[in-house]
This record gives C-alpha cells, structure tokens and sequence, in this order.
C-alpha cells in the first residue's frame, strides 16, 4: 500500500430521525419554543440573578426607556395630499449647503439649478414633495426657518469640526419645537490620515448624539468630482429622505402657515411713481401647512409685522404629485422642479403674471470651463482682501504639527474666539468643549505616562490576589489536605502562617504509597466500618435515616389544595388511611356517595371560575391591545370620519365650510404692505406667513444660556422670539422668594429666573428664545436666554428692595414706629415687613 491512497470520501453527517435527541427536536420545532428557554431549564444557576441590586438597576432601566417611549397620541390631521415636506439645510458658511441641496435636485429631477434662491419644491417620489430651503447664518432666518422646517440637514464640516452655528441653530430647535435632524458631515476628502479620518468621525458622532439624541443620524459625504458630491451618496441620501417619517410637531399642527415661494408685487405703478415710499399691495404664493386657515384673518410675517389679509384663494398645484398610483418610479415628466425666486417655474399664468420658463435658462454659469488666458484675470477678480491683509492673516507654525499661530493671537488666544480663516475669508466661530481634551489621546499622552505609578500598593495586592488564584497549589497536590493548615495573611504579604506545626511534623507522608496501609474491602467488618457514612445509614445514635424520612412525611406529606378543595395525602397519611378503611368496612359504601358528590361541586366550582375569568378577560383585556392603542384608534377613526365628510364635495364649496386646507397651493394678497419690503426684497429671506390672535401682556420664565458669555440686566432691551413673532422687549428679571413675592433682581444669576415682558399673548408652555442682537455674527454665542412662558397676566406685582435709613419714633410692646424723613413707618415684631438692622 505505497503512495497512493484512493482518496476516501468522507462520511456526510446523518440527521437522526428516531431516538430521544430526535423526539426532543422534534417536540421543540412543533412548539416553537425558542432555544434560550431550553438552555435556562438545563442551567438555571447560569440564568439565576447574581446580584439583586444589578438586577433592581437593570430592571429600572427598562422600565425607564418604555416609559419614555409612551406619549399621548397626536391626532394625525396629515391630509391625503399633504404640503412637500420643509427641508432646510444648516451650516456655517462655505461648507457645502448649496451644493448639496443642487445635488439632490439633480438627483431626484435630473435637472440643474445654479443659484439656490428662495425655496425650490421638487417631486421627490409618487406620494412625496420635497421643498428645500437653504438657511444663512442670520440669526432671523435661523429662527423663522427652525419655526417651520419638518427636516434639518445639518452641516458639519470635519475638517474644522463643530462651529458655533451648528449649536446655535440646535438650541433654537430646541425651544421652538424639535424637527427631525440629520447630520452631513463634509470635507471628509481633507483628512489624509485614515486613521485620523475614522477617530474624527467617531468623535463627531458621539458629540451629535449628546446634542440631538442616541443614534441620530450622520451622513458622511467623502469628496467630491468635478465639483459635486458622490452620485452614490446623494442617492444613498435622497432615498433616505424620501422614506423618512415625521412626528407632528404641536405649535405647527396647531398653526396655519405658508412659506411663501413667490411674491408680487400689485401696487399700481403710477403710485409708486407719485410717492416711491408708498405702501405697497402684494400677493404671497405658497403651500398652506399646518392646520385649515380661515379667509380673511390675521397674518404675522416675521420681521415684518401684522397684518390683515385682504383676499386669500387657491391655485392651481404648480408642483403636482402623479395622478394615478404607480407602481414603478417617476417618469422623466413627473419629476417636477418649481422655484419662482430661482426662476424655476415651467409655465405659470394666473392673476398676477404670467411666466414662461426656458429650458437651461438656470443652469449653472458658474460651472464654465476656465481657460488658462483668463485665469489670471479670474483669480485678480476673485481677489477679495488685500496682500496687507493676507500677510496679517498668514500663519506661522513653530513645530511640525503645532497649532498654527496668526500675528496677533500668539500668546493670548482663548478657546472659542473666533478664528480667521483665509481659504474662505471668513471668521469661524469654533465650537469647544472641555471634555474634548479628555477624548484627545495624543494630547493627554504625557499625563498618562505618569498616571501608571498612581495606586501602586493597591495594584500589586490586587496581582498577588489574582496570582495566589491562578498558580495551582502545588504542596496541596504534593502531600493533600489532610493534615496540613496553612492560613495566609493577605494584606501583610508574605505573612504565611502554619499554625499547625506540629502536626504537620507527625503527618504521614502521603506522597508515597503504603501498601500496609491498603484495606481489604472484601472483609464484612470493613464493609460495615463504612456503612453509615451513606445517606442511609445511621449516623448518630438518635438519628436512623429510615426514622427520619418517615418523620417527614408525616410532617409534609399531606396538604390540601385550597383552591380546588382536594385533600393530598402523603405516603404516611395514606397507610394510616388504608388501616383505617380496613376497619371501616361498613362505611364503604357511603363514602363512595360522597365521594361522587365531592367530584360533582368540584367540577361545578372549576366551571364558575372560568366563566369568571372569561368575564373579566372580556372587560378589561383586549388581546394585546393597550389603552394606548384605543386612544390611537379611536382618534383614527374620528380622523377618517371627518376626512369623509366633505370627500364627495368640490373644493370651492369645501373651502366655504372648512377653511383652505393644508396642502393646498395658496395665493395671499396683502394691502399695505411697508414698501422696504419690496424694494429691499432679498430671496434669501423666507417669508414666512403665520396665523395669530391679539396682543396682550404676558409673563415668561427665562434661563440666560449658559454658553452666552454676558449676564442680562433687568431693563435691557432684549430680542425675543416667541410663537411666531420676533420682537423687541424690556423684561424685568425677578425671583421667587420663599414667601411667595416676586423680587426683583438687577441681573440675571447663574439660575433660573422669572422675567416679566410686555409681549403678545401666547399659549403657556410654549417655548422662547432670546438675543441681544441680531445683527452680524460677531458676538461667540448668540442666543442669550431661552425659556418657556409660565403665566399670562397682566398684573404682576415685583417688590424691590429698599434701603432706608430711621430713627424710632414710637416704640409699642412688640412694634416700632421708625420715622424716616417725614414718614413713619411700621415696623412689626416678626421682621415681617421690613428687615430691621439697628446699629
Ligand atoms: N474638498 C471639499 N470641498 C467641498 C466639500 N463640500 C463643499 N466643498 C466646497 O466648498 C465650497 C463652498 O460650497 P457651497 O456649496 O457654496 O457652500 P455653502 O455652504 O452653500 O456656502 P454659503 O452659501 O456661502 O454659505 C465649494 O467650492 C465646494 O466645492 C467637500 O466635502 N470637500
């Protein structure tokens, strides 16, 4: 058999199909029961709970995220074609906004649009339109665009990492209602470094997660071709969008709004002529949102002011969504791109103009292909600043991979100053943290080199523990147990202790073998020698094993079910039974009578329990169903009805009962109109049109934000952006006191605080921010205080604290008279009115 072997087959593996292994399987699959559950019956110890107080903590964990997760119910007043869904991409300056948003449009139209102005509306989908808006870093859009947005994409660049607006715009988010939040995370091409590349991203990651909420969701655009993102990832993106679902927010559910997309102006010109500082007429075109909205109501635009509203109608869908349900994507003709301030618009005819739109009229100038002859005059024009400027800007780097330091700032630059940035020539406005240092590994490696000698006693015990486990014993494996106490005293080391020593030195030496010493177990006294060392033997004189299980089982052998009524009996209380039937022989007869009767209430008593029990199943559970669930399905079915209601009806007749509903396209005039609104009209803006009531006092309660660097001083004007409006105010700081008075405070303290402003009526618990000013970006941290309004009264009584100095007039068993100038004043035992220093 030299060399070749014919090469064996191996044997496949065989189900088993009989035996118990088999049977078990089998029972297991039929049942369903998953595998986890076997495991815990053949190990209960592995599953028992180790620590009750892990477990208590485990347990409030859970029942803590369910908790949250419950919320009451909105109502879902989405109607069957609602408005497109408010898109507004956020980020500081140059980071990539206007290119991603002209991705998308390309993505989902297949057309390209150069400037991004004003709101651009695209069907995304056969049930989805999209508007995208893009937001400045003024501080008003900020606000009026958070006010309004379903969805944020918020844009990070990594390679500066996070900025100040980014954070700005999250807290105003957060008091005016939070929209659904996306991060975009650009510039990713800058990192050479892969490794650096991948810590970075973790690490704005986390810091998003703090800020939004666990498992929010950061999309990572890696670089760009030819001056646009991957196709892949704005894809990728797209569809991440166009499935996405969004919470009702309350304060837009409850409001009607339209974010204007179009706006004329209808003044006759001959006025205009005559008076150019005339108030102007202006119609306002845009999708209604939020809730049905009355003709001729009130409407706030922001920055703007109130106004009445002299007509409102409906048009004709400019942006509409495929008519038939469709089974396949969207064809080239459905994929409808509308942009009035973008000059985007196919052909539109209506009341107030009529505007017919060519075809690559918008597309992108800028993108032309530059010539090498006029590059140079290109690069002279894009010259902004001037070679003074750039060399007082230029940045000096005293290490390889030190910071890089300007002139100015280079001894006493203090984090979150604003920082130059000559690529794009802007400032940027660098967002820090202090826990950021310690994520920083390079950074702390010096501290950590020395951080090992920290503890040094308390580690070396901990080893020679975990040594003295590990090493096996080897004098026990030597010479056994039996005779040999050793007892070491851990916390002096090397104190071994043999307290024993003398018997150990009489021990037999168990590590050879004795073979006088070996037994001859076939001898009957050997035998019972042992005997009693078994469970059944006897092992003390009082103590017989067979006496003993007797005992028992007359102590616990029998026991009644008290729920059926049957009587158990043990072993012993059977025998005893069994004799006492023999000698009760005559009474056979009856028992047996009995015993039939016994059976019949028993059965009858089983049945009354269960129908029982079906009653009660039927009123109180309702499968798996959940009070939750009925309030949810209840509100559903109040929904469907009222959307039934008027289905069959037209929409002029419709709009008479129920107002013009969300969704539709919409055409406000409003007469005037300041004429600053036309004439300095920038597309850049959103207009934004708010439904409101009247104007009355109204008492807020504010917190200074911690990150503003100024404390507020009561009687300062401050900006406050509340419900839909931005006004300005004086408020009046103030803080409980313990008996209930409201003082006054000058400023406002590292704590909560009341304020009292002078404002318009807003519901209560509605949330507000405020800022100090809203003109440029200079300031680190713009918003100054956010708060939630508490109280709507008009009369609020603030006490300020007085100072005067008296002399007593009269003095009256516990009371004091103090004259103080010309007046007396009374001054009460207790200190209740006035506190009293004498000296
Ligand atoms: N290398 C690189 N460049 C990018 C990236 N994203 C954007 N840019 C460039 O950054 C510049 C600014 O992009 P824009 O889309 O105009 O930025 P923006 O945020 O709209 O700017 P503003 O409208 O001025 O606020 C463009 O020249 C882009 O090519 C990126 O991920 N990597």
């Amino acid at each position: 058999m030299e060399g070749k072997e014919p090469k064996k087959e191996q044997k496949r593996h065989q189900q088993k199909h009989s035996g118990p292994k088999a049977e078990r399987k089998k029972i297991r699959k039929q049942l369903g029961t998953p595998a986890g559950d076997d495991e815990r019956k053949r190990n209960p110890k592995a599953f028992a709970v180790q620590s009750a107080v892990r477990m208590a903590k485990t347990f409030h964990r859970a029942q803590d995220l369910k908790a949250k997760k419950h919320h009451i119910p909105l109502v879902d007043r989405t109607p069957l074609e609602p408005p497109p869904i408010v898109v507004v991409v956020v980020g500081p300056p140059k980071v990539g906004k206007s290119t991603l948003i002209r991705c998308l449009i390309k993505n989902f139209t297949r057309q390209k649009l150069g400037d991004i102005c004003g709101p651009v509306t695209i069907v995304s989908g056969k049930k989805r339109r999209l508007t995208f808006i893009e937001c400045s870093n003024d501080i008003n859009t900020m606000i009026d665009l958070a006010k309004v947005a379903d969805l944020v994409l918020m844009f990070i660049d990594a390679s500066f990492v996070f900025e100040m607006e980014t954070f700005e715009f999250l807290n105003i988010c957060q008091v005016h209602g939070f929209p659904r939040i996306m991060g975009v995370l650009t510039h990713l091409d800058s990192f050479r470094n892969n490794k650096a590349l991948r810590k970075t991203k973790k690490r704005l990651k986390h810091r998003f997660w703090t800020e939004v909420y666990q498992g929010a969701k950061l999309f990572y655009l890696s670089g760009m071709v030819y001056g646009e993102y991957q196709t892949q990832e704005v894809k990728n993106l797209g569809r991440f969008i166009s499935v996405m679902k969004f919470r009702p927010l309350v304060w837009q559910q409850s409001h009607p709004y339209v974010v204007a997309d179009r706006m004329e102006d209808l003044t006759d010109p001959e006025m205009v002529r005559v008076d150019p500082k005339c108030d102007r007429t202006v119609s306002l075109y845009g999708y209604l949102r939020g809730t049905y909205l009355k003709n001729k109501g009130q409407v706030h635009i922001p920055g703007v002011g109130d106004f009445a509203v002299a007509d409102i109608s409906f048009m004709p869908d400019p942006c509409t969504l495929p008519e038939a349900q469709k089974k396949r994507a969207l064809n080239e003709k459905e994929r409808l791109l509308y942009a009035p301030m973008a000059g985007v618009g196919g052909v539109v005819y209506d009341k107030d103009a009529v505007y017919i739109d060519l075809p690559g009229g918008h597309v992108n100038q800028e993108q032309e292909e530059v010539c090498p002859t006029t590059e140079l005059v290109q690069s002279l024009i894009g010259t902004h600043t001037t070679l003074d400027a750039k060399m007082a800007a230029g940045k000096v780097s005293l290490f390889t991979g030190a910071a890089a330091l300007t002139p100015g700032e280079a001894d006493v630059r203090t984090p979150g100053e604003p920082i130059w940035d000559p690529e794009t020539q802007r400032e940027r406005r660098k967002a820090v943290f202090t826990e950021e240092e310690d994520d920083d590994d390079d950074d702390s490696e010096g501290s950590r080199a020395l951080r090992w000698k920290e503890g040094l006693q308390q580690k070396a015990s901990e080893a020679f523990l975990r040594q003295q486990r590990a090493a096996p014993n080897l004098r026990k494996l030597v010479y056994g147990t039996g005779n040999v106490s050793v007892s070491v005293r851990i916390l002096y080391f090397f104190a071994v202790n043999f307290t024993d020593k003398k018997h150990r030195a009489d021990g037999v030496d168990c590590s050879r073998f004795d073979p006088d010493a070996a037994r001859n177990w076939d001898l009957e006294e050997m035998l019972d020698s042992i005997r009693d060392c078994f469970v059944t033997g006897k092992w003390e004189d009082d103590q017989d094993a067979a006496t003993l299980q007797k005992e028992d089982e007359e102590l616990y052998g029998d026991f009644e079910d008290l729920e059926t009524g049957a009587v158990h009996k043990g072993k012993a209380g059977k025998q005893k039974d069994q004799a006492e039937e023999e000698s009760d022989d005559d009474d056979d007869e009856e028992e047996e009578k009995l015993m039939v009767d016994d059976e019949t209430q028993k059965n009858k008593r089983l049945e009354k329990k269960r129908r029982l029990k079906e009653c009660f199943d039927t009123e109180y559970d309702d499968g798996d169903a959940t009070y939750f669930d009925d309030l949810k399905e209840e509100m559903q079915k109040q929904a469907e009805l009222n959307r039934a209601e008027f289905e069959e009806v037209d929409d002029e007749t419709r709009v008479q009962y129920e107002g013009f509903r969300p969704g539709m396209y919409v055409r406000l005039e409003i007469p005037s109109l300041p004429c600053e609104f036309v004439t300095k009209f920038d597309p850049h803006y959103p207009i934004i049109l708010g439904a409101l009531g009247a104007s009355e006092g109204n008492v807020g309660y504010l917190q200074k934000h911690r990150w503003h660097n100024r404390i507020l001083k009561t009687r300062d004007p401050l900006i406050l952006s509340l419900g839909w409006r931005r006004f300005q105010t004086i408020p009046l700081y103030h803080i409980e006191d313990h008996c209930g008075r409201h003082r006054l405070l000058k400023y406002t303290q590292h704590m909560h605080c009341g304020a009292t402003i002078w404002g318009p009526i807003t519901p209560q618990g509605t949330g507000f921010l405020a800022v100090q000013s809203v003109a440029g970006t200079k300031t680190s941290f713009r918003i100054a205080a956010t708060g939630v309004v508490l109280d709507l009264d008009k009369s609020v009584t603030i006490v300020k604290k007085l100072k005067l100095i008296g002399y007593p007039y009269k003095i009256y068993k516990n009371t004091s008279f103090i004259k103080v100038g010309s007046t007396i004043y009374l001054l009460c035992g207790r200190h209740l009115l006035f506190c009293c220093r004498t000296g």
